[in-house]
């Protein structure tokens, strides 16, 4: 019987099949998930409801390509390691910034983002660590966690939401967020040990 990978770990084998160019559609969307960041911080910083509502329709635009260009990855067959990693580091960047931005601000605790930023930055070093061994793509977890931390940060930018609702959302962030680092960690030991033996190690 042929043996399976396990879930949620991709060693890296030679493709038989086509070669997908990281140029396409769906990793171009990524980047430019990157290069709205900054006009995102400008419309948070300038003062006025006008700005922060800009604010907000950029974040918003920026997080729906992220679930786009995941769409068209699947559906095109786009995916690529490039788009592999580049993807959840353009969300981290996103989401850190909205964070970093939200904490100068005053609007959210420093021990918030910070919690946040230490688990993306870690599962971003994870993945680096172990990627001789194959690629670690988002989890199902991973992406509730991207869902649930948009909604909080959005629920954030707009004003005049009731702060229970907000504190709600956030603290379903930050529990998603730690278990599902948690869970990468698993996943990356898993990774090794299945890299390890295919090569009689
Ligand atoms: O939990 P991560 O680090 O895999 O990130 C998940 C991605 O943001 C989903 O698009």
């Amino acid at each position: 019987m042929t043996k399976q990978p396990e879930a949620g770990t991709e060693p890296i084998a030679p493709s038989p099949a086509r070669r997908v160019s990281p140029w396409n559609v769906a990793n171009v969307l990524t980047v430019l998930r990157l290069v709205v960041v900054p006009f995102f911080v400008v419309c948070m910083f300038v003062d006025g409801t006008g700005w922060r509502w800009a604010a907000l329709v950029v974040f918003l635009l920026a997080s729906l390509t992220d679930q786009l260009d995941g769409w068209l990855a699947r559906k095109y067959g786009l995916i690529t390691d490039f788009g592999k990693i580049a993807d959840p580091i353009a969300d981290k960047a996103l989401i850190g910034a909205a964070l970093v931005t939200l904490s100068l601000l005053d609007e959210v605790s420093w021990w918030v983002t910070g919690a946040i930023l230490v688990r993306e930055v870690g599962v971003t070093a994870l993945r680096f660590a172990v990627i001789r061994h194959g690629v670690i793509p988002a989890s199902y977890g991973g992406k509730v966690k991207t869902v649930l931390q948009i909604a909080a940060i959005a629920l954030y930018i707009l004003p005049g939401v009731p702060e229970p609702l907000r504190w709600a959302v956030l603290g379903a962030a930050v529990a998603v967020t730690l278990v599902t680092g948690a869970d990468y960690v698993v996943r990356a030991v898993r990774l090794r040990k299945v890299a390890q033996k295919a090569r009689g190690g």
